[in-house]
């Protein structure tokens, strides 16, 4: 009986002893938490062990409203840490002048990062996306001489007429015909790949062609680019064994990759073998084409050359797409912008002396589209189509706004939160408002770093213009022939990843627009 009893009293001291512990971890744990919210009242809980993570997983549903107001009721920065020993800190912020401050004035000190090219060297290898310093110095002085040259805009912009006007058009006029709906985000996204691709590597995938073909090597960038961005939700510990062993979604991620590389290495051997066999590419004006032309000494490699347009199709191939479908649904909801822009078009159109049959619009014709020009760049403000971008610290720092970043840290900037901030696009910010880009009839750009669509500074997108001559062909084509109607039931919200994607595409019904170009509606 003494036996049991003291083995009883035994079990009820340890019993206490382990209620006592879960209590103290539990006053530990409130007390952590209330101390965050006194010291920090105005910035996201930051949760013991967790981190931002639970405030994150609460809000996941809303995600960038619930961001868009933490930046507001922080005064525009704050800080962030992830899971206990995971070593993601840093801080998040909106305001332009540490964007500035990052991108340009210490741009040595924020660069892409570790973080970001360990995951995206399998499908970038040292592309000019994926790169930093020397390697990333030399991409981008002849991404930016070869892409600005008269003979690549001449080229490029032929590209877009030949796709619009042989391929987008008979689609649509096919669709418009059946009476049937269209995922307009979906075709947009075809016709970016075709046209980025043969502006690139001078070959043309076909994605666009009427029956809507399955283009593998078109199937597999997509799933490449897709699957590398689980790299950024697991952690390495997770992935990195499983790329070791070929297990799961690693191994479609490498099969993935092989076709894209297969694909890219094969249009690389097979220009050069052709400069071989000719002695020139002058019929050729695609990126790839000049680079071989240009190099001295065979000093660019196969794979130099393979990863430059790997990462050129990457950054050029859904950004546009994506911007033109939020553009198109927002013009759809704004009659009033939709006929401004016709009447512009219609202008335009009236200007063209009697024996100009062109059925797509001249480099000059889309020049003079100053209020297409403000309404793509007002819609790009409101759904930019990098949500996201990060930057990583090499030393530590302090911001502008005496925010603390240290050595290793990551600095997050949420360009889709910037739209929305009044403190920096006044009152009307949510509003979708073409003028405020109009000043004395002409189009007047903004500060790089309030607008932060194309990033800023050194590494500003390369392919800016030919992204705004790419959707302003495309968006004034289109609207010039047919009206379209968003269907009812569609729900359109934007898709949790690194490119704001219509999470349902966007869904439409075309009819062609039976009135006269020279009647405003
Ligand atoms: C609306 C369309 C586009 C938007 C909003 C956009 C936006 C951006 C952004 C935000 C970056 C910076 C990414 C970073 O460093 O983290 C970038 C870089 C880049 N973009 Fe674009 N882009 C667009 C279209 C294009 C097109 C059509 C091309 C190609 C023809 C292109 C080529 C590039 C390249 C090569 C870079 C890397 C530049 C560098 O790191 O020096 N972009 N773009």
């Amino acid at each position: 009986m003494l036996v049991f009893i003291s083995l009883l009293n035994q079990v009820l001291y340890e019993y206490l002893c382990f209620c006592d512990m879960v209590f103290a971890l539990l006053g530990l744990f409130l007390f952590s938490c209330l101390l965050q919210r006194v010291t920090n009242r105005s910035c996201p809980m930051l949760w013991p062990v967790m981190g931002i993570i639970p405030s994150i997983f609460f809000h996941v549903n809303h995600i960038y409203d619930w961001v868009t107001m933490a930046f507001i009721r922080a005064g525009g920065t704050f800080p962030y840490r992830g899971m206990w020993m995971g070593n993601a800190h840093g801080i998040l912020t909106v305001d332009p002048s540490n964007i500035e401050y990052m991108l340009k004035t210490r741009f040595e000190n924020f660069p892409k990062g570790k973080y970001f090219r360990d995951r995206f060297h399998d499908l970038l290898g040292d592309g000019i996306f994926n790169a930093d310093s020397q390697l990333w110095k030399e991409q981008r002085r002849l991404a930016t001489i070869e892409m600005h040259s008269n003979r690549f805009v001449k080229h490029s912009l032929k590209t877009m007429e030949d796709l619009v006007q042989n391929k987008l058009i008979k689609l649509l006029d096919v669709v418009a015909e059946s009476g049937e709906k269209l995922d307009l985000q979906e075709m947009l996204l075809r016709f970016t790949f075709d046209n980025i691709c043969t502006a690139a590597l001078g070959v043309d995938p076909g994605c666009l062609g009427l029956n809507l073909p399955q283009v593998p090597f078109a199937k597999a960038f997509e799933e490449a680019a897709e699957l590398t961005l689980i790299r950024f939700l697991v952690p390495p510990f997770v992935w990195k064994p499983m790329k070791l062993f070929g297990l799961g979604y690693e191994k479609r991620l490498k099969d993935a990759i092989a076709v894209t590389n297969d694909f890219a290495g094969k249009t690389v051997r097979d220009r050069r073998n052709e400069l071989d066999k000719h002695g020139n590419l002058n019929g050729r004006s695609d990126l790839l084409s000049r680079l071989i032309e240009i190099e001295q000494n065979d000093c660019f490699s196969d794979k130099f050359l393979r990863d430059f347009c790997i990462s050129l199709i990457l950054a050029g191939r859904d950004t546009s797409s994506v911007g033109l479908a939020w553009f198109f649904w927002l013009v759809q909801k704004n009659p009033e912008v939709e006929r401004k822009i016709l009447m512009e078009i219609n202008e335009v159109l009236r200007c063209r002396s009697d024996d100009n049959e062109e059925e797509v619009f001249t480099l000059e014709e889309l020049k003079k589209m100053v209020y297409l020009q403000a309404a793509i760049s007002e819609s790009l403000r409101l759904y930019p189509p990098v949500p996201i971008d990060m930057k990583e610290v090499i030393e530590d720092d302090v911001f502008p706004d005496g925010s603390v970043v240290k050595k290793g840290a990551r600095v997050l900037y949420c360009i889709f939160s910037m739209a929305r901030m009044e403190s920096i696009w006044g009152k009307d910010c949510l509003e979708f408002k073409p003028e405020r880009w109009i000043e004395n009839g002409q189009f007047s750009s903004q500060n790089q770093f309030k607008y932060a669509v194309f990033n800023g500074g050194p590494r500003l997108c390369v392919g800016k213009t030919f992204a705004y001559m790419q959707m302003k062909m495309v968006s004034a084509s289109i609207l010039q022939r047919y009206q379209f109607e968003v269907v009812n039931s569609h729900e359109v919200v934007p898709k949790l990843t690194t490119t704001l994607y219509l999470k349902n595409g966007l869904v439409v019904n075309l009819k062609p627009r039976l009135v006269a170009m020279n009647s405003t509606t």
